[in-house]
């Protein structure tokens, strides 16, 4: 397992030194996932070395390249839940906080900065393209591991993170002090636990209620709600993109759903409309997600911060294309299986 990450291919990351011009890479409109798939770590590093977080930590290059990499080959290779989803949930962290100042104003505090940025890179560790619903009626071994709790995945995916940063040469994190180290993991566990969607519904309310209010920083609570709302957005932001980047996506994460809705027929379980490709409506669905779920979070956001507007109206441009897509995909369908060949 050691040999699985060279010194050689963490030498590559630590050496590289190009992208001096972040200009575009620093603006909500940039696309992570036009990135060059072996040049994410060295992006990654990047990101970190230019939030300053490395110097305040005292993080060591080598220690931090050897984990994401380790971390890398933790992804499988999914259509969506993969190591290119990390990178984008990543690099939306770092937007936050550069283009927000979470820091510079106080939203969050260094470690928390730090927490975020780990939990963005790990927060669907091993996944495999399956639900957490579907854990449980396969009778998984991560059901049986931890669906006394719920957040089954999510619970894997943290544990996979702790094995990670447990593995030898791994551990940036030890030269935190005992209290921020502590810390530090229970941050990135609470933000873990926040991408799971039965969370989000639970908190949301009260998600709304604080941006009414008017975020306190010295309320603990408040804090929490903050997190969580950033790493939601983190994990949606592909639907701030364009509408190509958004149609690439929904190709992307149909193509998990749909295999599970496979996997479940095999099983001789009827799976879920979403997930059935005889029966899945795709732009429906994505209809009532944009509009029940992500345009939601975004909108609290933007309270929360006004300069986030932009990415209200990105999500909004892309409920009016899956509107319009919709006759197309009305008449395409009738000669196709599902609509989800058309999105190739
Ligand atoms: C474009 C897009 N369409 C989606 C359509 C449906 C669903 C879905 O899970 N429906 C529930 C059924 C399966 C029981 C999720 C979708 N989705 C997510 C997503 C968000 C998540 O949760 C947070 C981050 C907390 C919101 C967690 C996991 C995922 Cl894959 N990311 N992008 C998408
Ligand atoms: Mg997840
Ligand atoms: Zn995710």
């Amino acid at each position: 397992y050691h040999m699985r990450v060279s010194d050689g291919d963490v030498a590559d990351v630590v050496l590289c030194d190009k992208y001096h011009d972040m200009t575009e890479f620093n603006c909500f409109t940039f696309i992570p996932r036009k990135v060059l798939h072996f040049e994410i770590p060295c992006y990654i590093l990047k990101m970190f070395e230019n939030l300053k977080i490395l110097d305040e930590f005292r993080i060591k290059r080598d220690i931090l390249t050897r984990f994401l990499l380790y971390v890398k080959k933790g992804y499988r290779d999914l259509p969506y839940h993969n190591w290119v989803h990390a990178f984008s949930v990543t690099h939306f962290a770092y937007l936050a906080l550069k283009n927000f100042q979470l820091v510079e104003l106080g939203y969050l505090s260094k470690l928390e900065a730090l927490a975020y940025l780990i939990a963005c890179l790990c927060h669907d560790i091993d996944h495999r393209g399956t639900t957490n619903s579907f854990q449980q009626q396969s009778n998984s071994v991560l059901a049986s591991l931890y669906s006394s709790e719920g957040s089954v995945m999510e619970r894997h995916h943290l544990s996979q993170t702790l094995a990670t940063l447990n593995t030898d040469g791994c551990n940036f994190l030890e030269c935190l002090n005992r209290v921020d180290y502590i810390k530090c993991l229970d941050l990135i566990k609470n933000l873990i636990l926040a991408t799971d969607l039965q969370v989000h519904y639970r908190i949301h309310a009260r998600q709304q209620t604080m941006a009414m209010d008017g975020f306190n920083r010295k309320n603990p609570e408040h804090r929490y709600y903050l997190c969580s709302l950033l790493m939601t957005c983190a994990d949606l932001s592909d639907q701030t993109k364009d509408w190509s980047e958004t149609k690439n996506v929904a190709r992307l994460i149909y193509a998990e759903f749909f295999t599970q809705g496979d996997l479940e027929k095999k099983m001789g379980k009827e799976p879920v409309v979403m997930m059935n490709r005889e029966k899945a409506s795709i732009p429906d669905h994505q209809l009532e997600f944009l509009s029940d779920c992500c345009v939601c979070i975004f909108r609290i956001l933007a309270r929360i911060f006004p300069i986030a507007e932009c990415l209200v109206d990105a999500i909004n441009q892309n409920i009016k294309a899956w509107e319009k897509s919709k006759p197309i995909f009305k008449h395409l369908t009738a000669n196709y299986a599902t609509s989800y060949e058309i999105l190739t």
